[in-house]
Formats: C-alpha cells, structure tokens, sequence
C-alpha cells in the first residue's frame, strides 16, 4: 500500500513530510516523499521557506509507481493542477497551508483559489476556508477555536468529537495525510475522515505541543512484550514443577524504554503449582507491580538491553550446573545486608542488583540467595528477552 506525498520539509519534524511519513507509516501505508518546498522553522517559528521547481519534481515522480492516492502539503497551488495532468485518476488530498499556526504566511490566497478544483478533497481550517470561498471538496477543521470541541464539516456531514486540552503544531498535516492514508485503505470519505480525527485523538492525547506520532509508533511494542510473553507461558509451565517456587514465579519483560514497573509486562497473580501443576493465575499484562519487575528496571538501569527476569525456586545443584555450564553466577548473602535495607520492603532486591553489578562488572545470568528470616532460597535469572532466559534455566535443569 503506497501514498504518494509533495509536502514541505519541516526540519522540526512536528509538520510535513516528516509528520506525514509517521502518519502513515502509523496505518502501515509505504509513503513515496517528494519534497515540494524547503523551510527553516522550528516548533515555534516558521523563518523562511523556499518553494522547490515543477520540473526537479516531475523528475522524481515519473520514475515513481504512478500513485492511486496522492498528499500534497506545502506547495506551489499550480502542484496541484499538474499532479491532476500527469494522474488523471488518482484521488488528490490537498491540505492548504495559508499561514503556519505560528502566523508566517505560506500562500496566496488568490493562486490557492486558482487550483482547489484541481483536489479532489481540500483540507483547511475553518479561518482558511472563509478567506479561500466554500467550494463542495473543502473539508474544513476546526482550526484553533476554544472551545471544547472539536468539529470537522464536509458537505452536510459535519463530525465532532472532544477536544484534547491544547494546542499543537502540525495537526493540519497530520490530520490530512490520516485522511489520505484512510482513503488509500479504500474508506469512504466521510469514513476516512472520522478515522482520522479518530487517529489524531489518540495521537494527541500522547503528545505535549508537537504532534508526537513516534509516541504511536512505539507502543507496537506493548503488544509485542505482551505477545511474546503469552506465547511463550505454556514452555515456562511445562518446567514449572522443577522450577517454580512456593510464593509463585513471575516472567517480567520491559519496554525497551521502562522505567517504572508498570512499564514491564508480567503475569498478574504470578505463576503458582496446583497439584503438581504449574498454572498462571492471568495472562500477561502491564498492571501490578511484581518483585522480578522492580528487579528488571534496576537491572535496566545499568544495562538497558537486559529486559527480562524471572524468579526460580532455589536448588543446590541448579547454581552449580548453572556455574559448570559457563553462566555468570552471583551469590548474594543476606546476612551482608545493611539494616537499613533490610527494612524497607522491596530494597533488598535493589541492593542485590547493585552489588552483583558492581562485583562483577558485567550483567549476572543470575543471582541467588539461601533463605533468610522467612525468606525464601531464591534463584533469579536475567536476560534480554524470555527466550534467552528460559533457555539458561534450562541448562540448569539439566545434568
Ligand atoms: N486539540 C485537539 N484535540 C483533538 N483533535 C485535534 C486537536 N487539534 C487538532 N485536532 C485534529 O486535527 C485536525 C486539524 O486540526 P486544526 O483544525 O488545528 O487544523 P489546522 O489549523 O490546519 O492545523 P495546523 O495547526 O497544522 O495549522 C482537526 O480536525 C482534529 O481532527
Ligand atoms: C513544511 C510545513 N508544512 C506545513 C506547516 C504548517 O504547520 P503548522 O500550521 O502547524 O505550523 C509547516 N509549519 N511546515
């Protein structure tokens, strides 16, 4: 699926081509980028802009595979008639930028008038739209009104939904490349359009004052900690009655970028034996804390690719296969630990990390420690991912 987009280039990344790349990129839509002007801006202020030549252009798109849907941003007007010459049948998107929302104006009003024919949909705000004339294509925005919706009119159609608190650069182009990429998805207009405004949303509800879609982007993986971690549950239970200790084991696996336990994936209610079975009380999730989560950030902090723990019953001659088979063994004694660790709950384990770390210089493949006070013998094992981590408890389990 491709898009095929002439828009300026915003080195700010929060407008044009950059944000209309991420747009669809967030749809999975290839985009083919022809840059139609050069700007010197930043989230701020727009300082100038240079409107790149038809010809240098024409040259980039003849070799590209003719487009079905076409976006075009910040351009020349006469962009538009000339696209509508070379591809006769392909839907045309055209956001008219007037005026940045920083006030530096961009077009003439006259020429913008001169070519709206030439789109098939012209998307402006509704302060752009009086000054241009009402014309059967124009889907207007609500632009930068106050209050606590936000509407979108076509033809009759007019969409609303709520505002996020705000204001933000580049939702113009976001939000018109949204349409186009909607449209190449084979969506009907006002079905793309309710997408759209549906898509810049969720968008915004993430963003602070730019449209941050890479915020979007990321949170693939949130289904893909959480996917790896269900399919690959039914081989941590198959182990579990060697390895599961009595208050239950935990598989925690972080965003690459966690910083707090609700940012690791794990499994609520841990993972418990019932007769002799190893069962997993709920399938994995970000809520709850858990102590191979709290272990897993600190374990981050000093190396942020080490994205998984996972917490397994204490047996003698486990560390000693783990040690015989080449694994970086750690041995934490309890008995060693300040008082004033002792006693906040949770900080032990953190001590445990930061000594490991500290002695060994590199990441443990695991940790142990005797029982202690009621505590009891544990083994945890760390890695990148959960694949490397079962596969190390693994040789531990075997002679
Ligand atoms: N605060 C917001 N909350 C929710 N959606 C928003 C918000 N601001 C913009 N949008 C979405 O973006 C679309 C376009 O925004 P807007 O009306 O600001 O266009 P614009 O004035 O051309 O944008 P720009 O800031 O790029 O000039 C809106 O129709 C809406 O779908
Ligand atoms: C390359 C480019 N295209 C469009 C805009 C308008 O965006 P905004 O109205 O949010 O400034 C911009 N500032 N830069």
């Amino acid at each position: 699926m491709m898009v095929l987009v002439l828009s300026g280039f915003d080195p700010s990344g929060g407008a044009g081509m950059l944000q209309d790349v991420k747009i669809l990129s967030a749809l999975g839509i290839r985009a083919h980028g022809v840059i139609s002007a050069l700007t010197v801006q930043n989230e701020e202020k727009v300082f100038s802009v240079s409107f790149r030549d038809w010809e240098e252009m024409k040259r980039e798109i003849e070799v590209l595979t003719p487009p079905r849907v076409i976006k075009v941003g910040l351009a020349r007007p006469e962009v538009v008639k000339n696209l509508r010459e070379m591809f006769p049948d392909s839907t045309i998107v055209w956001n008219v930028v007037l005026e940045s929302s920083s006030g530096f104006r961009f077009q003439d009003l006259g020429e913008v008038r001169e070519f709206t024919s030439y789109a098939d949909y012209v998307v402006l705000n509704n302060e752009e739209a009086k000054r241009v004339g009402e014309h059967e294509n124009f889907i207007v925005t609500g632009g930068h009104e106050k209050d606590d919706r936000i509407r979108v009119r076509y033809r009759e159609l007019v969409i609303e939904i709520s505002r996020v608190p705000g204001e933000f650069h580049g939702t113009g182009c976001a939000f018109s490349s949204a349409i186009a990429g909607f449209l190449a998805l084979n969506y009907p207009v006002e079905e793309a359009i309710r997408a759209a405004m549906e898509l810049l949303r969720k968008i915004l509800e993430r963003s602070s004052s730019v449209v941050e879609t890479e915020k979007l982007l990321r949170d693939w993986h949130k289904y893909d900690v959480l996917n790896t971690l269900d399919e690959i549950l039914p081989e941590f239970l198959e182990i579990g009655p060697l390895t599961v200790p009595e208050v239950g084991q935990n598989v925690s696996y972080a965003l690459p970028w966690a910083q707090s336990e609700y940012e690791v994936g794990k499994f609520p209610g841990r993972i418990r034996l019932k007769e002799g079975k190893a069962v997993a009380v709920s399938c994995a999730s970000f809520r709850d804390r858990s102590h191979t989560a709290r272990m897993t950030i600190t374990m981050m902090r000093f190396y942020p690719y080490m994205r998984c723990t996972v917490n397994v019953r204490y047996r003698k001659e486990y560390v000693e296969r783990a040690r015989k088979k080449g694994l970086k063994v750690y041995h934490y004694d309890r008995s060693k630990e300040p008082e004033e660790i002792r006693e906040k709950e949770g900080q032990s384990m953190v001590w445990m990390i930061e000594r490991a770390i500290s002695e060994l210089k590199s990441p443990p493949d695991l940790i142990y420690n005797e029982g202690w006070w009621g505590k009891e013998a544990m083994i945890r094992v760390f890695g990148r991912n959960p694949k490397e981590v079962l596969e190390k408890i693994k040789l531990m389990l075997k002679e």
